[in-house]
């Protein structure tokens, strides 16, 4: 289950992001509901606007992941299998226990009874991912063009907002 991408409007550093108070947008989903689509379409037409969260995830000793974490250098952070890694699982949970104000946002697929179904059998989904009401605002994937729309509606105030002033004029 991947199910969960965090991406954050464009800035250089958490200090930034405090000061300007820009948010993060955390988009969750099952697996094929279409999340990777909706963002590369985001990305292509907002270039420069918006930005991945960075995973770290390789090459880093217990002892220095914890001082990070403890220096609050993680946005989420999860332990798994006894390491401690920043990986997806939970992660909208762990978000959720932060002081960073995330949006969240759900894509659907149009058959989320089916897809559910076929999840849940596979037992891969948390309940986080499953309920919705968990978001801010959901997106049901059906027509791609049509939830595109909503998406960029969702992010209408970052669209407008001060690190995509190219952008604001063809709004
Ligand atoms: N509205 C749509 N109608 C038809 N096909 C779609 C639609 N949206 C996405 N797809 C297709 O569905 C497939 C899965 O989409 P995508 O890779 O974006 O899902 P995802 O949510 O990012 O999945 P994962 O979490 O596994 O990475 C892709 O082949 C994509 O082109």
């Amino acid at each position: 289950m991947r199910g969960l991408t965090q991406f954050f409007q464009r800035v250089r550093t958490y200090s930034d992001m405090a000061m300007s108070s820009i948010r993060p947008i955390v988009i969750s989903g099952p697996s094929g509901s279409g999340k990777s689509t909706l963002l590369q379409r985001l990305f292509k037409d907002y270039q420069g606007c918006f930005e991945f969260s960075v995973s770290h995830y390789y090459f880093t000793d217990r002892e220095k992941f914890e001082k990070m974490m403890a220096e609050g250098g993680f946005l989420e952070h999860a332990q798994f299998s006894g390491n401690r890694y920043d990986v997806e699982i939970n992660g909208v949970k762990n978000i959720k226990q932060t002081d960073f104000n995330a949006r969240y946002i759900f894509v659907q697929p149009p058959s989320i009874e089916a897809l559910e179904a076929r999840l849940r059998g596979r037992g891969t989904e948390t309940e986080e991912t499953k309920v919705p009401g968990a978001y801010d605002h959901i997106i049901v994937n059906d027509n791609l063009d049509i939830a595109y729309e909503k998406f960029k509606g969702i992010l209408s105030a970052e669209i407008h907002g001060v690190m995509c002033d190219q952008y604001k004029k063809g709004m």
